[in-house]
């Protein structure tokens, strides 16, 4: 197709309210698919008996290319593996140096973030309030609340492809668990250097 060629406009549906849309199939993620991610591997195991579903994301599904903006939803559910909240997998882009844009719209959490020299930041997510992944930094989303989805609406370029193995073999240099009832951040027993 030609550079110039016309292009038809799309359409999709989802909605801000619960992050669903009736066009488009979600994407979902269940503890068996992430076990090995979390602290406390026993109470993964455990709960992977029942492969409770952690989150599920919808893509709008476009192009993968330079110029396209990859948008869509997410809702990660509430939950904890032992004592440490329900959360994505995480990835950093494959082209490493691209940014992506996270609006929380429903739920509360954290994105957690660290770039490969080792910078680590958290941000918390509360509705009406964006959290701007800068490029280089690996994301994940957190649901910190005891009772409601963490929901979000993303976008990023279309090129940035995802790169998935760097976390899955070494971690995220933090977790967050419950400590005396509330959120806290602490160094991730598992991260391998
Ligand atoms: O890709 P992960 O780490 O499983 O997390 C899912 C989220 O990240 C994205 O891949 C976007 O970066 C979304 O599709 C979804 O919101
Ligand atoms: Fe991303």
């Amino acid at each position: 197709m030609s550079a110039t060629a016309p292009r038809p406009a799309v359409v999709t549906d989802f909605s801000l309210v619960t992050g669903l849309s009736q066009a488009k199939k979600p994407l979902q993620r269940r503890i068996s698919a992430m076990a090995g991610m979390y602290a406390d591997q026993e109470a993964a195991r455990r709960l992977a008996e029942e492969d409770v579903l952690v989150y599920e994301f919808f893509d709008m599904g476009v192009p993968q290319s330079t110029g396209e903006v990859a948008y869509g939803t997410s809702i990660t559910y509430p939950g904890k593996v032992g004592d440490e909240y329900f959360m994505t997998k995480g990835h950093f882009h494959s082209v490493l140096d691209t940014a992506e844009i996270y609006y929380c719209l429903r739920g509360r959490g954290l994105m957690m973030m660290e770039n490969p020299e080792g910078d680590v930041q958290w941000e918390e997510f509360t509705p009406g309030q964006g959290v701007y992944v800068p490029g280089r930094y690996a994301h994940r989303s957190i649901n910190t609340s005891p009772d409601e989805p963490l929901i979000t609406f993303f976008a990023f370029p279309g090129h940035a492809g995802h790169d998935y193995g760097t976390i899955e073999s070494k971690g995220f240099r933090k977790i967050v668990v419950e400590r005396d009832g509330a959120p806290a951040v602490v160094d991730n027993p598992k991260w391998a250097q």
